[in-house]
């Protein structure tokens, strides 16, 4: 991509990165002329969209490749690494039609399913095995591995109906026998443990919570678009859930989590069947993808017809895809990426989401105008406000993506300038309304949960939370939610449908706002004015950057040098930024919050006449000049002298409260749990002076204190946990246990303490 850039004229270049909106199809059909006299450009559109070339197509003797080392470690007991290497096969083994008794795809499930036994992932090993079933119902072997996994299980029933199964498919005496002693075994077992009539059941990991308040769409001066509450919300309440119009999945997350739900891929993983690059957590998300589906073979009815009747249904069940319909609103968003071509794996994720976009649009019909689509989407964008390097990517990505889309689809679209115009106005438009997916984990205990299954005991330790940028993706309604630094709604996901909850009361009338990163407590006003610019290119207008607030204040304050006051002296860096807010201070609303900096901001802000200068390095409250410059070398050097840092500044809170959090861990790594717990905790009342104290950043820090005074036995973990229940409460409502699942844990230990004490 790099040498298409660089062979681009320098006028045109200029052209096009003074370009505006109305320019667009005079510069995209420019440039396309260009690059059509371009010999490297119909290269690389051939290298990337030419399932010739791809590099992810299948390879049966890949495939062969892997299972032989699957089966050399299965033999050596390396189940981890047998595992990999039939996970490995399977992606790359052709799905060959009529094939049915040899299939190798089949095989490889069945292996799988054994290693999955052994490694005594049950539930992983049933589906892997129904799986080969569903290719190939006459595999004794796979109806015999189906009974052991369930009646490990205690589905005794299913494992007897499995037997019976195997038993009739099984064509050599001996192997007869084998299922018959088996058979023998298990009702025995089941007789021992009466457990005879237990059925295999799924059970829902979900929380059916609908969202009960009308939201208005509603004109905002200097915003554009934004939601409204049309009544007063209580804090918690569900506000809106919906289902993305397209998403991906982030590059970094291909190999762990799935490609269509997100959630994190168990050991039985499915790959696509056309291509080598997606992996899935079930054939469900498989489906739903748009890849290709096993193919049923005619076959399977006269097999099926074969058994005896009550048997014969038994396996018909087992075998049927339940799902195979329920495509959401037939998005096939991995179909035109399929079969092995190489644009989807190379081009930006924000450039295969408008691939993905642009894919509900081609399949339809050619005839229809693209211009009509994209207006319909009603999606804002920031094309005038992009810097001049953005503007030429996003021209030469449109055009590469338009060819490569052309080459995958079997619609024949006119590539011209108001085409080309248009999939910039979708990039850019990518670039503003595009949400990032996050998951939270728990990262030692995931660890833990992964390697297991389950949280063994003692999972607690530091137990930090950590956020995952799992993919991105565009929701309709969801993209007219305006930001603000000081948001009163949270957004967050399960799986991959949006969830937004309010974590304030809103009065009838309110702007709805959440935060899109940049929030006060986590940065100073004048960098969250950069970011908002640099990443969605607007000038934010959020109460949290016109309006003084505390945080900020504390944020970017230095203690007074007179050791009687408690006043705070600002920076040159901010004291513009600040000054500019400083005659819109609410007062009432911070009455809670920390009383000396309170004053500071009550005497400094509510003084017309100015009696005391708001100048840097001045005191905010009795005036006194501080030199800020050796108080920047203090901080220097306080950062190697944590104790001094803490009474000598404000400044530098977040750095601060780093250094006590790496402390923290530190002293957890040395085993010293109790001088761990103390920085855990100085670290709390750091973000107890920049947030809320019903803030999640708290809860998540929470976390962490509770995991270390469960640790020690601290009894008053009980207290913590609790108030990370509350919080969580309030962001993820019913959900709070399904988007980090660590929770019920820790409520768990809870139980468990009060069980013992009593
Ligand atoms: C995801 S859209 C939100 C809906 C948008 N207002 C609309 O009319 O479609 C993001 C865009 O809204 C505007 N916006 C959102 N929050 C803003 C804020 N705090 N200050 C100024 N503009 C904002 C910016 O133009 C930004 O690019």
């Amino acid at each position: 991509m790099e040498s298409l850039k660089a062979s681009i004229p320098e006028g045109l270049k200029q052209m096009i990165s003074e370009s505006s909106v109305d320019d667009l199809s005079t510069t995209c059909s420019y440039l396309h002329r260009f690059f059509l006299r371009f010999n490297p450009f119909h290269h690389m559109i051939t290298e990337l969209a030419d399932p010739k070339y791809g590099l992810c197509g299948k390879s049966k003797h890949d495939a062969l490749e892997s299972k032989q080392l699957g089966n050399q470690c299965f033999l050596d007991k390396d189940y981890v690494k047998a595992l990999n290497f039939y996970t490995q096969a399977l992606r790359k083994a052709p799905f060959e039609d009529g094939d049915m008794e040899n299939n190798l795809v089949a095989t490889l499930y069945v292996n799988r399913a054994t290693v999955l036994h052994k490694m005594s992932l049950l539930v992983e090993c049933l589906r892997d095995c129904t799986r080969a079933l569903q290719i190939c119902p006459s595999h004794a072997k796979a109806w015999y591995r189906r009974s052991q996994a369930n009646a490990s299980l205690g589905n005794y029933k299913d494992a007897i109906c499995d037997l019976n199964v195997a038993k009739s498919m099984e064509s050599s005496l001996g192997g007869k026998r084998k299922i018959e002693n088996e058979l023998k075994s298990i009702l025995d077992q089941c007789k021992s443990a009466s457990m005879a009539v237990k059925h295999s059941g799924n059970c829902l990991n979900t929380v059916d919570e609908m969202p009960q308040i009308k939201l208005q769409c509603v004109t905002i001066p200097d915003k554009g678009r934004g939601m409204a509450s049309s009544c007063d919300i209580l804090p918690g309440s569900l506000l809106h859930t919906e289902e993305p119009y397209a998403m991906v999945i982030s590059k970094q997350c291909r190999e762990t989590h799935c490609h269509y739900c997100l959630n994190d891929l168990p050991a039985d993983r499915v790959p696509c069947i056309s291509c080598s690059i997606p992996l899935y957590c079930s054939q469900q998300c498989q489906i739903k993808a748009g890849g290709q589906m096993f193919r049923i073979y005619p076959e399977i009815h006269g097999i099926l017809k074969s058994l005896p009747i009550d048997i014969g249904e038994y396996a018909a069940e087992v075998i049927q895809f339940n799902d195979s319909e329920q495509e959401i609103e037939n998005i096939s968003e991995h179909k035109l990426e399929c079969q092995g071509v190489n644009w989807s794996a190379v081009l930006p994720s924000e450039i295969v989401l408008a691939g993905r976009i642009l894919a509900r649009f081609l399949p339809k019909s050619a005839s229809e105008d693209i211009k009509d689509f994209v207006d319909g989407l009603e999606l804002s964008h920031c094309y005038k406000h992009m810097p001049s390097e953005s503007k030429l990517d996003s021209h030469i990505h449109a055009i590469v993506l338009l060819y490569c889309l052309q080459h995958s689809s079997s619609i024949v679209f006119p590539i011209d300038g108001v085409s080309l115009s248009q999939v910039v106005i979708i990039i850019s438009q990518i670039k503003v309304n595009c949400m990032t997916i996050v998951r939270l984990k728990s990262i030692d205990a995931h660890v833990l949960s992964d390697q297991f299954g389950e949280f063994p005991s003692n999972a607690y330790l530091t137990s930090n939370v950590e956020q995952v940028r799992v993919g991105k993706a565009i929701y309709k309604t969801g993209s007219l939610f305006n930001h603000s630094c000081q948001p009163n709604i949270h957004a967050y996901f399960l799986s991959r449908s949006l969830c937004i909850r309010t974590t304030k009361f809103i009065a009838a009338g309110c702007e709805l706002e959440l935060s899109y990163g940049p929030q006060v407590g986590l940065l100073v006003c004048k960098d969250r004015l950069n970011l908002l610019k640099d990443e969605y290119a607007f000038q934010c207008q959020c109460t949290g950057c016109s309006e003084a607030n505390l945080s900020d204040i504390v944020l970017n304050a230095f203690h007074c040098v007179n050791p009687n006051c408690s006043g705070a002296v600002l920076d040159s860096r901010v004291v513009d930024c600040e000054k500019q807010k400083i005659k819109r201070f609410p007062i009432a609303d911070e009455a809670d919050k920390n009383s000396d900096i309170y004053e500071v901001c009550i005497r400094a802000f509510s003084q017309s006449d100015a009696s005391i200068p708001i100048q840097p390095g001045y005191c905010l409250k009795c005036g006194s000049y501080c030199d800020l410059g050796s108080s920047h070398a203090a901080v220097d050097k306080a950062l190697t002298c944590i104790k001094s840092f803490h009474f000598c500044l404000y400044d530098d809170m977040i750095c601060c409260m780093q250094v006590e959090d790496n402390l923290a861990q530190a002293f957890c790594l040395l085993g010293e749990l109790e001088l761990c717990m103390d920085h855990c905790k100085a670290s709390i009342q750091i973000l107890e002076k920049l947030y809320d104290p019903d803030d999640i950043v708290i809860a998540y820090e929470l976390v962490k204190f509770s995991s270390i005074q469960l640790s020690l036995g601290d009894v008053t973990a009980v207290d913590s946990i609790s108030r990370i229940g509350d919080i969580f409460s309030r962001y993820y409502g019913l959900h709070a246990d399904l988007v980090f699942p660590y929770l019920r844990y820790l409520r768990g230990e809870i139980k468990k303490k009060s069980v013992e004490c009593t």
